[in-house]
């Protein structure tokens, strides 16, 4: 928690080295992560409680001291750690790390919140909502304001669903496996100890355990990767396309999960195949699409396919190198392309962006974030748009995907592009995710939601070029 206050360290990449410096595994790693990643994940609302429990504003403590008391608040009001021993280890590690006369300002402030569970400190502590409901959630879920309301444009405006989102960003994520078609399948996961996915047929869950042990992760033949990103890379590989398929384009590929996913599919085809029901809405008929049956609805690719992966940071490039195999890894500026226009048949553009779909995977990052970053952002996320449209050929397909659902970054985004040309149409992106039978949204776009289907959150436009 110091490292991400001080230096702006990442959480999720910090912990695991530090778990592995301190020689911490098992049940005992699984403590230490959950109390640093909850307390960061909810300290909007722990800071509001401490103030209410002390003489001075939070901003006014002792930044080491308030971390601590911090983390005693967490356990107090979010774990089954008792009340006593949750006082007490904060209490001595602030003797131990800040000072006697600090260790006595922890006990104090700890004893006052622990006279009351969290349900009983929000109505004290939060806005009344019937007056500010915005500001009432931003402090009962521990998000900033200005993501409660982005969120809330983002489901269409219903606080109760806002809620129920803003709750699935603090839950811990589960850990989601990949096969990689062709390097390994679900059913060695599942003989590794992993579960069956709802969703991907490439998916499996492991509930416990650490996925590196696994040895196809071990070797790269599969992988950590939500759900919702593999969906909508299968999504992408199944829009049927006419004529030759055999060049894909992964625009922003660092650091590498979607490649890895798209390079296996591309050389390997989807073996897995699609679900036996397709109850998702029909798309409309399009005569001779090229599937062979003369439609426009979701096609499992054969394989045969090569991926060119592009990224513009040369560190990250470097990452996407370890989970391709047969790809061809590029670092290039995606607005200024290093290939030829309309040479591919299929591109895949998941964009940067703020990554508010992902908050419950990067506990710190919702304080981190900053508004004023989105038109910048969005401009960026145009021009790639741009790109991408104009590095696809006539009937070719292109995805374009966030890990937010910010508006602004999603439908703000296509609408503009789509306003701008005649030659590109938005299909049905719901039709191509066969699997998933409810929850993605009016369309043309398709969405996924941590509350919905306990994926990350992630938008997905699938757009042909004529
Ligand atoms: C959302 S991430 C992509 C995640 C990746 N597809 C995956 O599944 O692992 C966006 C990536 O775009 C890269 N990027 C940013 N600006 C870019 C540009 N102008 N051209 C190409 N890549 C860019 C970033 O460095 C970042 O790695």
């Amino acid at each position: 928690m110091r490292a991400v206050d001080e230096r702006d360290a990442y959480a999720n990449l910090l912990m695991p080295a530090l778990l592995r410096e301190r020689r911490l595994s098992g049940r005992d790693a699984g403590l230490a992560t959950e109390l640093a990643y909850g307390t960061l994940r909810g300290l909007g609302t722990y800071d509001e409680i401490i103030a209410a429990c002390s003489d001075r504003a939070p901003e006014q403590v002792d930044p080491p001291l308030l971390d601590a008391v911090r983390l005693g608040v967490h356990q107090l009001l979010r774990t089954r750690v008792p009340p006593h021993a949750a006082v007490g280890t904060t209490v001595d590690l602030v003797r131990l790390r800040v000072g006697i006369g600090a260790s006595k300002y922890a006990n104090a402030v700890l004893r006052k919140v622990s006279t009351r569970s969290l349900e009983q400190w929000i109505p004290i502590v939060a806005p009344d909502p019937a007056d500010d409901p915005v500001g009432h959630l931003a402090v009962a879920h521990s998000h900033p304001r200005w993501i409660v309301d982005a969120l809330r444009d983002a489901v269409g405006g219903d606080f109760d669903e806002t809620a129920a989102l803003l709750a699935a960003d603090n839950e811990r994520p589960r850990v989601t496996l990949v096969s990689r078609p062709g390097r390994s399948s679900t059913e060695e996961l599942l003989a590794a100890g992993a579960e069956p996915a709802r969703y991907s047929r490439y998916a499996a869950y492991l509930s416990e355990g650490d996925p590196g042990s696994i040895l196809a992760v071990a070797e790269s033949r599969a992988a950590v990767q939500d759900e919702a990103s593999q969906l909508v890379a299968l999504a992408l590989t199944r829009v049927p396309v006419r004529g030759a398929d055999s060049r894909w384009l992964d625009l922003c590929a660092g650091p590498g999960g979607k490649a890895g996913l798209l390079d296996a599919l591309a050389s390997d085809g989807d073996v897995a195949g699609l679900p036996a029901t397709s109850p998702a809405p029909a798309p409309s008929p399009a005569p001779g699409a090229g599937d062979g049956t003369g439609g426009d609805g979701p096609v499992a690719f054969g394989g045969g396919a090569h991926l060119l992966a592009n990224e513009l940071q040369y560190h990250r490039a470097r990452l996407v190198r370890q989970t391709t195999r047969r790809a061809a890894v590029v670092t290039a500026d995606g607005t200024r392309p290093a290939w030829r226009p309309g040479v591919f048949d299929r591109v895949m553009l998941d964009a940067p962006c703020t990554g508010l779909g992902a908050l419950r995977r990067r506990p710190e990052a919702r304080w981190r974030r900053d508004p004023r970053s989105l038109p910048e952002l969005t401009a960026l996320q145009r021009g790639l748009l741009t790109s991408a449209l104009e590095a696809v050929r006539p009937g070719g397909v292109v995805a374009y995907v966030t890990c937010s659902p910010h508006l602004a970054e999603t439908v703000a985004v296509v609408g503009d592009v789509l306003r701008r040309r005649d030659d590109v149409e938005a299909l049905d992106a719901r039709a191509y995710l066969p699997e998933v039978t409810e929850g993605l949204g009016e369309g043309p776009y398709a969405r996924l939601w941590p509350h919905r289907h306990g994926t990350d959150a992630m938008f997905l436009a699938l757009l042909r070029r004529h």
